[in-house]
């Protein structure tokens, strides 16, 4: 492969380089490609790469990686972003179901143009309470601590020290710095796992924050704003003794640009 044809999404400012492997062209072993491609500097730019696949019981299959070039577990923006992109590309209309790392997932296009995707349900028994701070698993695992001021909080340095301590090793963790707003609104800041610094936003994150708060009964609403730093997410979800389901992921969901580039594998 010389050239390679990519599109570029961004959902409230993660952003991914999106390919079509539907006839399975891409080298998906090849670590380092996938890292170049995501470099800022060198390649094309991205806090991760997905590829849109071809599955036998769904309308597609995503499978993502980070920016380091690794596979990873599930990510709520990109899962937003590759909706988008099937809706782009024709594949689908208003209403998909495709499979990801985590299980098959529902999402609508709506007519705003936001995307509403549904994340798995979070067992309740699963969720990690301690005095400062909770962790729970929303398709990606996520340490979520209450903060003062998240605005002038040190995210890279305190999400760094918390995603490589000993508690998450070896797997690591993305890490969450909240502050509430209001009764039902909350801003976040996330380090991201892969990316190995902050985003401006991280899907699963925000719906973990959202799960979260509830849990704790910071908030007893079911729908939830989340303020990241690239905009606004809402997360929705229904409750019952046992867990939380029909998760609800909504926001924002762009096409950047599509372009070429000159790559040696
Ligand atoms: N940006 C994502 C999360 C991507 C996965 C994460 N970096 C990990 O490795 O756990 C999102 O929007 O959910």
């Amino acid at each position: 492969m010389e050239k390679l044809t990519f599109f570029k999404y961004q959902g409230t400012g993660n952003d991914f380089v999106m390919i079509d492997n539907r006839t399975g062209f891409f080298p998906k072993e090849n670590v380092q490609l996938i890292n170049f491609l995501c470099d800022r500097r060198f390649g094309i730019g991205g806090d991760g790469l997905i590829l849109l696949e071809n599955d036998s019981s769904a309308d597609f299959k995503m499978v993502y990686y980070n920016a380091d070039g690794n596979e990873s577990t599930m990510c709520g923006n990109g899962g937003r972003c590759i909706v988008a992109f099937a809706h782009d590309l024709g594949i689908i209309d208003k209403q998909t179901t495709f499979n990801a790392i985590d299980g098959l997932h529902n999402a609508t296009v709506n007519e705003n143009a936001t995307i509403a995707l549904q994340m798995i349900d979070v067992d309740k028994k699963s969720i990690k309470i301690n005095d400062d701070f909770t962790f729970l698993f929303t398709g990606s695992p996520h340490h979520v601590a209450v903060v003062n001021n998240v605005e002038n909080f040190d995210v890279f340095t305190h999400g760094k020290q918390i995603r490589y301590s000993d508690l998450y090793a070896p797997g690591g963790t993305n890490v969450n710095f909240v502050e509430q707003l209001n009764s039902e609104r909350f801003k976040i800041r996330t380090y991201e796992r892969g990316v190995e610094d902050e985003t401006l936003s991280c899907g699963t994150g925000a719906t973990a924050v959202a799960v979260a708060m509830n849990v704790l009964g910071i908030t007893t609403s079911n729908k939830i704003a989340v303020q990241v730093e690239g905009g606004d997410l809402q997360i929705t979800f229904d409750q019952n003794q046992e867990k939380y389901f029909n998760v609800m992921l909504n926001g924002a969901a762009k096409q950047v640009f599509k372009g070429e580039i000159s790559v040696k594998e």
